[in-house]
């Protein structure tokens, strides 16, 4: 009897197919190639790690970390990002090492799903962490490194929105009085849900002015003179830190000449709660959700008792392939069907093709069914069959 649940999966896990996966093979390449031009090596960690440690430390919501038992009864979690992993091992396997340190990777990350709603659970993120650098000039290396990979990975239309965690505490902290109420409205922040941010406001027991402030947080969005109007609303030294910070940033970024990628939002609020300073988000193709995301986490690795600050980013394969959209052709490919009367001679062939880098598949002819609809899947087939013109077998 069949089981109920032979051809299902587990929520949001996927099969990849041959097209696919040689599509992001070649994207993957793309980044990786650029990120170790830029000096950065590349490193791995295990996919299972202590709940206790770097589960809590990757900073995301408990019902979204897919956890287990080893055999001592410790509590694993499969790693939701790769970053809380990174800050473990740049505090013990390579505690030695000077700062800053530059790795990037390109891992299987976690994150469970409720339901069934398109989103993956198992995804692949290439990025990079920067540790042991707090300048301005290392927000500016990890945004410019991004957009030059996205670039050398061939998607030419895309935007990064930029903001800073210390902007919007200050403003929403300053408004509302307290933590807890400030919470409140981050939530709807991450959540991009200005219209339930826009009517939380609403019900706020808070003077007209204070009110203001808030929707005006909104709309501070685009270029340089964002700063300035982000001025008006908050005077806090938190709220001056993080504006002059952002100043120079744009400087370095416009030292690049990339800042025509890159646009200010100063409401931008990301999902982990590790970040501390210049946070951002890469945009493109028509995907309406951020494709790469990053930012400024100086209070992580101290987690791992060797406080460092440090900035980052991971881009999301799957997205970004999906919002390149175009496949990566696949590379030549010939056929050699053989009988078996010629079978050392087809062998030869397929030996001498593959020297040359051309790929062989190498089949016996009654191991075919259907030999026509077997040979329209290749470039070019090549029979060796019946008797050899050398004498054969
Ligand atoms: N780990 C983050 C991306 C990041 C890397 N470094 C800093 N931030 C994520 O999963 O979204």
């Amino acid at each position: 009897m069949s089981k109920p649940f032979m051809f299902e999966k587990p929520i949001g896990m996927r099969d990849t197919l041959p097209a696919l996966y040689r599509t992001k093979k070649l994207i993957r390449d793309q980044l990786t190639t650029e990120m170790s031009l830029w000096g950065y090596q590349t490193i791995d960690t295990p996919t299972l790690e202590f709940y206790d440690t770097v589960g809590d430390a990757s900073a995301i919501l408990d019902q979204q970390l897919f956890k287990l038992l080893d055999s001592k009864g410790h509590t694993l979690v499969l790693r939701p990002d790769m970053t809380a992993p990174i800050a473990r091992l740049v505090a013990s396997s390579l505690k030695e090492a000077t700062f800053p340190v530059r790795l990037n990777y390109q891992s299987n990350v976690y994150r469970a799903q409720q339901h069934e709603g398109g989103k993956p659970a198992e995804f692949e993120q290439v990025g990079v962490e920067l540790i042991g650098d707090g300048t301005v000039s290392a927000d500016g290396e990890v945004i410019a490194l991004m957009i030059a990979s996205l670039k050398r990975a061939g998607l030419d239309n895309f935007k990064v929105a930029i903001g800073h965690v210390g902007y919007v505490d200050a403003l929403l902290l300053d408004v509302v009085g307290n933590e807890e109420r400030a919470l409140v409205l981050r939530r709807y922040l991450y959540e991009k849900n200005y219209v339930g941010f826009k009517e939380h406001v609403k019900e706020l027991s808070l003077s007209s002015i204070d009110k203001d402030r808030l929707l005006k947080l909104l709309k501070l969005r685009g270029g340089k003179e964002a700063l300035d109007q982000a001025r008006q609303l908050i005077q806090t030294e938190q709220g001056e830190r993080a504006l002059n910070e952002l100043t120079q940033l744009w400087g370095v970024l416009e030292s690049y000449g990339i800042d025509s990628y890159v646009k200010l939002d100063l409401n931008l609020v990301l999902h982990l709660s590790y970040y501390t300073g210049v946070v951002f988000e890469g945009y493109g193709g028509d995907l309406g959700v951020p494709l790469s995301s990053g930012g400024r986490y100086d209070q992580l690795l101290e987690k791992f008792n060797r406080p460092a600050p440090a900035t980052g980013f991971g881009v999301r394969l799957d997205l970004l392939t999906e919002a390149i959209g175009k496949t990566a052709p696949a590379k030549e490919n010939v056929c050699v069907i053989f009988s078996k009367e010629r079978r050392t001679e087809a062998t030869e062939l397929a030996r001498q093709k593959r020297e040359e880098g051309i790929s062989v598949v190498l089949q016996d002819l009654s191991g075919v069914g259907d030999v026509d609809q077997m040979s329209e899947q290749y470039d070019d087939v090549i029979y060796c069959i019946g008797k050899s013109k050398k004498g054969g077998e």
